[in-house]
């Protein structure tokens, strides 16, 4: 079988993007590691599955794979890069898109100077809904990783996310304390660990260690997540920078029971074609 792919990235969070409108494509799981090898196949922390949609109302369908070849719910900067594929690729000329994804249908708007906005819905805190295993819900939670306890604040934005705020994010030990976090007990499905340090009201620096594909260079769905904790927690205004290793975003959630908005920017790296 021959893939015609395009390689694409948000804010050097990268992407294979399938186009499975055109072309059949059969995925599983150990043909996802292979594709997504950096050494071995083409690389990627996601790929991207875009399919023809059979709701009425709803543009187009598209799956969200991990490098490690999980399905998950919800990708924020491949959600930016989805929208400007199915430009790209002519399989819609519309500037608002309806998109379902596993955890329901999301909002991206091409906007003039090639930034996307996606609303990515309303973020869900519930312990239930992360999955999270607590007696009871709160705003932050003791959770004790090797002996230390770490205060975090989870949040679902479709996928499940740890938020926790730190001094000096540059310094900390992400790569350490990310994969302990991920497969933490309490987390069930696993957990995307975010690390953010407060610059002030409207500025945060983020670093995300992602389920399923080690530190990216950035996380949408992380940014958001993060925005919310800050949100909630009283540190943060509800409209917010974030830098992270790979470029900025901008996020906006007016509180409990809206959306959160997301704009930043995408790109498109070479188109290929893969002999399987
Ligand atoms: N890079 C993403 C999130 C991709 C999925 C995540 N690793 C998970 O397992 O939930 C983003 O930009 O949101």
């Amino acid at each position: 079988m021959k893939l015609r792919f395009t390689k694409m990235h948000g804010l050097g969070n990268d992407f294979v993007v399938l186009d499975g409108v055109r072309q059949s494509v059969q995925l599983d799981a150990e043909l996802l590691r292979r594709l997504g090898h950096r050494n071995f196949g083409i690389g990627f922390d996601q790929l991207l599955l875009v399919e023809p949609s059979d709701t009425a109302g709803v543009d187009f369908r598209y799956r969200i794979f991990n490098a490690d070849g999980s399905e998950v719910g919800q990708c924020g900067n491949g959600a930016r890069c989805f929208a400007r594929f199915v430009h790209e690729q002519g399989l819609t000329d519309k500037t608002e898109i309806a998109v379902q994804t596993a955890r329901g249908v999301i909002y991206p708007r091409l906007e003039q100077g090639g930034n996307v906005t996606v609303d990515m819905g309303v973020p869900r805190v519930a312990p239930a809904e992360i999955p999270f295993v607590a007696a009871e819900e709160q705003l932050n939670y003791p959770l004790d990783v090797a002996g230390h306890l770490y205060d975090i604040s989870v949040v679902s934005m479709g996928n499940p996310h740890a938020v926790q705020v730190v001094d000096d994010v540059e310094s900390y030990p992400v790569g350490k304390l990310g994969p302990l976090i991920e497969h933490h007990p309490r987390f069930p499905e696993r957990v995307n660990a975010g690390f953010m340090q407060i610059v002030g009201r409207d500025e945060i620096r983020l670093r995300v260690f992602e389920r399923g594909a080690g530190e990216t260079l950035a996380c949408g769905t992380g940014a958001c997540a993060a925005v919310v904790v800050g949100i909630r927690r009283g540190l943060l205004d509800p409209g917010v920078l974030v830098h992270t290793h790979g470029g900025d975003l901008t996020i906006r959630w007016a509180g409990e029971g809206q959306p959160v908005l997301m704009t930043g920017p995408t790109a498109t790296v070479f188109e290929g074609t893969i002999e399987l």
